[in-house]
């Protein structure tokens, strides 16, 4: 029988000739990701199991990066837990706050994803490894636990989305944008349990962040995980990153889908979802003028060079509204280093930005920009639930770096070009 992308990777990581929606699968995985909010309770599951090492300690990364720098005591010894059983079970591959970043932002850079793999993750956004053309999923803290355990975790085969990307996308549009448009029209739960697997000729104007972007907030649809077919822009990207060899697998031509989407990336328009879900998304001309107390450009989701490149671009020689702060965090060490070398840090210091250190930071509300009540953000992450930044009389809106930087300048919703 045909199948698709998904369903070819987990046939073969369970060493079956074929799967199909609805089956379970017990797959080897090769990679298992936790953070200092998840990983603790993860090794608490782990060491219940009976486990006394790890199935494979190259195989494991462990990340500090949602509450640090610590800022309370309780995310304090949240991390010293982390830190333990790193120790504890010799891990290898840690990423201490100052020498990594966000989780999602360090996998694909650091090389520890290759297409074809099943990589796991404490965390929701996941999915984003999906991009490299690899099965990538956020699994809850027990099942983490066992994958550290077994190195393989059980599996519903999903079934699959097809999502046709054709036409090149205009002029400031990207990644985010194109997430926005597939949350517009199938809403939070249009996805759920499903692969979504990108196909089409527009794929190519698409680079691998952008395709990080969206394979990042393809969770907001409910979708299992997002997943890129491999081409030169994949191979470009992994070229000085990868060590490890890797098969590129592809979907069959008749393997069946449960839906479609077709989507003109060149009739795309800026989007921003407004308050409270990723998928109340708005054209920006139809909101333009809201008033905006805080920008804040960052996370897994557009905390990346090529985001910062873009703020930057609209902010050069502008500064930010005298009614407006504007939080610029780069979401890795790397990513912070190319910013700086490139002299980003400087046209966000001369606009009259704020840059915090490569964490999680204020996307969920941990620490560094969390808002007050009746304050506005515009913001590049990933959700905009009710308090998910602060107060719970907090509204926070979602869009590309582009549209945020704008913002900043003209302290209200606009489109890149007013600024
Ligand atoms: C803390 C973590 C479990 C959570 C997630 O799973 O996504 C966070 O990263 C988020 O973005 O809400
Ligand atoms: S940056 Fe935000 S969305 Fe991404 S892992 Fe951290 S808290 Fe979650």
């Amino acid at each position: 029988m045909p199948m698709t992308l998904t369903q070819k990777i987990l046939a073969k990581a369970s060493d079956k000739v074929e799967v199909v929606p609805g089956d379970i699968v017990e797959a080897r995985v090769d990679l298992v990701m936790g953070h200092d909010v998840l990983m603790p309770l993860a090794f608490e599951a782990f060491e219940e199991t009976g486990a006394t090492k790890l199935f494979d300690v190259n195989k494991v990364v462990a990340v500090q990066d949602h509450f640090v720098p610590a800022p309370d005591v309780k995310s304090a010894e949240q991390s010293k837990r982390l830190k333990e059983y790193v120790k504890k079970y010799s891990m290898v591959n840690y990423f201490e706050l100052g020498r990594g970043g966000v989780c999602h932002t360090i996998i694909p850079e650091k090389g520890f994803v290759v297409p074809g793999d099943v990589a796991v993750g404490s965390d929701s956004h996941t999915t984003t490894y999906g991009a490299l053309g690899a099965f990538a999923t956020g699994l809850g803290s027990s099942e983490i636990g066992v994958s550290m355990a077994l190195g393989k975790m059980w599996f519903r085969v999903p079934e699959a989305i097809k999502v046709v990307l054709n036409g090149k996308p205009g002029r400031y549009i990207g990644g985010k944008d194109v997430i926005l448009e597939i949350l517009r029209r199938i809403g939070t739960d249009g996805a759920r349990y499903c692969s979504l697997e990108f196909a089409g000729d527009g794929i190519k104007y698409l680079d691998i962040d952008d395709r990080l972007t969206i394979c990042n907030m393809a969770v907001e649809t409910g979708a299992k995980n997002a997943i890129f077919e491999v081409d030169s822009i994949t191979n470009e990207y992994l070229q000085n990153r990868v060590k490890k060899d890797f098969d590129v697998l592809k979907a069959d031509d008749t393997a069946e889908y449960k839906g479609e989407i077709e989507i003109d990336l060149s009739k795309v328009v800026p989007l921003i979802a407004a308050p409270h879900s990723p998928d109340n998304v708005k054209e920006v001309h139809e909101i333009k003028g809201v008033k905006v107390d805080q920008v804040y450009i960052g996370s897994c989701t557009n905390g990346r060079i090529k985001d910062l490149r873009e703020a930057a671009e609209i902010l050069k020689g502008k500064k930010v509204n005298e009614n407006t702060r504007l939080i610029v965090v780069p979401s890795s060490q790397e990513v912070y280093k190319q910013a700086l070398q490139e002299g980003l840090i400087d046209t966000f210091l001369e606009a009259g930005a704020a840059i915090g250190p490569p964490t999680c930071g204020a996307c969920c509300g941990g620490h560094m920009g969390l808002l007050a009540s009746g304050e506005v953000c515009v913001s590049t992450t990933n959700r905009n639930f009710i308090g998910r930044m602060g107060s719970k009389e907090s509204y926070v809106y979602l869009t590309s770096p582009y549209v945020a930087a704008a913002t900043a300048v003209a302290g209200k919703i606009v489109l890149p070009e007013e600024a």
